[in-house]
């Protein structure tokens, strides 16, 4: 499926061979769409250009090659919004005062510095006032399941956790810091995230491929005492929710009879199925390569042995296919286009197709629109985003505030209804089940009812003054 984008390109046109009106109609039948020209030099024969063309697929070579093919044009340069926005990274460390003198210097750093920090060796929970710690967040990824991109490796990784350290500060004005480790050994990364902890009040692991992701978080939200959230399993489930939630009254269905198929059982699907039993759901069926997940199979890892023994009640067997025959609900966290027009059909009157695989969903929602009651993506360029950005802000900040020691079933059931309810009754439609993450009462929803909820089941460690019990 095509990623829409903006190139810039600076021509030369000779003038006594083509005019711009060539290079328009050109532009024009290769699919681009003119949406700005800059004169950069008018010169007696020749012209230089910045042409802004709108492309629907950026991997698209063809406009450059025609281009490139005309006599009288020569393409100087080639960029591309995408590219451009990530020149030099896009997220910078800034410092909160300015150093103006030998006294700022002495405060902020020696001999100042030195009280401030036997302060802190004296009694550690000082970090929290005297330290960033509060406000921090490290994103941790090996870079095995980037996306839907797979095992790509950390340096590739890079832009996807500094655009989620982006987001956290801009949408929750959590400090967060991208970490991607050289390492996909399951104790390494355990060490290493636990010997870096302490400088952060919340570790968030991502794209961190299964089943390695299971191990790596059980055993770092038991062995630290500050939140540790696999925002791949975690956040996208928690959105998961939220969405079938308003989507299932708009369909006026119950979770409880839906028959619900999840597909892709990794970081993300084996956390959907395991939150929508919890929320209520009692029919999921969970697929992966292998079929649909079943009681009679054997298999290597604990959360498909739970997930075989508490999904499919009624033993079926096979894949795809054979278990969307008369589903209510699709929910993909699979791979790009593994769903066809003739599967959406066979589903139960009223679907749900939540197609959330990125970049490329697991159907094109062109294709789908027709055959589903209600669709939604994980990306932003469709209506109904089920992106784990919805999740991901709202719940560390709430988990910041209150010093949660983890986040807890009961925090992410109540993140999804708050999510939710920020939809509401009279907004809720098929085109519109789940808010925008511009939409500004999401963060502080999520982080109210995730407060509530860490208070209640005691993994709070301060209660932030703006609440009331
Ligand atoms: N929209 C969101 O918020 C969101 C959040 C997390 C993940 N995702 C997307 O979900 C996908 C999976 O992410 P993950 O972190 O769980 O990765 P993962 O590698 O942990 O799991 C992917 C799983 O999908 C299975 N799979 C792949 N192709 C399949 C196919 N054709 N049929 C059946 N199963 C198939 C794999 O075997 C694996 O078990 C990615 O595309 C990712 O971008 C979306
Ligand atoms: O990064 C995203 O857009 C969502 C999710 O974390 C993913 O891995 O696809
Ligand atoms: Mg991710």
């Amino acid at each position: 499926m095509s990623i829409a984008t903006t190139m810039i390109i600076r021509l030369e046109i000779r003038k006594s061979v083509a005019s711009f009106g060539d290079v328009a109609s050109a532009l024009a039948s290769a699919g681009g769409d003119i949406v700005a020209i800059d004169v950069i030099r008018a010169g007696k024969d020749v012209t230089t250009r910045d042409i802004t063309v709108n492309v629907q697929d950026a991997g698209n070579k063809e406009i450059i090659t025609i281009l490139s093919n005309m006599p009288g044009i020569k393409v100087i340069n080639v960029s591309d919004r995408t590219f451009l926005a990530h020149l030099g990274g896009k997220i910078e460390i800034t410092p909160k005062m300015p150093i103006k003198n030998r006294e700022d210097l002495s405060l902020v750093y020696t001999p100042g510095v030195a009280r401030v920090c036997m302060a802190i060796a004296e009694d550690p929970g000082k970090a929290y006032s005297l330290t960033m710690k509060r406000n921090t967040v490290a994103v941790v990824t090996d870079g095995t399941a980037v996306l839907g991109l797979g095992d790509i490796g950390p340096q590739a990784a890079m832009p996807v956790m500094e655009g989620k350290a982006m987001l956290f500060k801009q949408l929750a004005d959590i400090d967060a810091f991208p970490l991607c480790l050289d390492t996909k050994d399951t104790e390494e990364i355990i060490a290493i995230v636990k010997a870096i902890s302490s400088g952060f009040g919340g570790i968030n692991l991502e794209d961190i491929s299964s089943p390695r992701c299971f191990e790596i978080e059980r055993r770092l939200s038991a062995e630290l005492d500050i939140p540790v959230f696999h925002d791949d399993q975690h956040g996208t489930a928690v959105v998961a929710l939220a969405g079938l939630l308003n989507a299932l009254k708009v369909v006026d269905k119950q979770i409880a009879s839906c028959r619900i198929v999840v597909v892709g059982i990794g970081a993300a699907g084996v956390s959907i199925c395991r939150l929508l039993l919890a929320a209520g759901a009692r029919s999921i069926y969970a697929v992966d390569r292998e079929g649909i997940l079943s009681r009679e199979q054997a298999y290597g890892n604990a959360e498909w042995r739970w997930l075989a023994d508490n999904t499919n009640p009624e033993g079926l067997s096979g894949g795809l296919t054979e278990a969307l025959q008369g589903a209510d609900v699709f929910i993909g966290v699979s791979s790009g286009g593994i769903l066809n027009v003739s599967h959406l059909q066979s589903m139960a009157e009223d679907n749900i197709v939540f197609a959330m695989a990125n970049p490329n969903p697991e159907i094109e929602p062109e294709l789908a629109e027709p055959y589903a009651r209600v669709l939604a993506t994980g990306r932003s360029d469709y209506p109904n985003q089920i992106n784990n950005v919805l999740c991901f802000p709202g719940i560390f900040r709430g988990a910041l505030d209150c010093r949660a020691r983890e986040v807890n079933l009961e925090m992410k059931l109540a993140a999804a209804q708050a999510i939710a309810s920020v939809v509401q009754e009279d907004e809720r439609n098929e085109q519109y089940i789940i808010p925008s993450i511009f939409n500004e009462k999401v963060v502080e929803q999520v982080r109210l009812a995730v407060i509530k909820a860490a208070i209640t089941t005691r993994t709070a460690r301060r209660i932030p003054p703006d609440i009331s019990d």
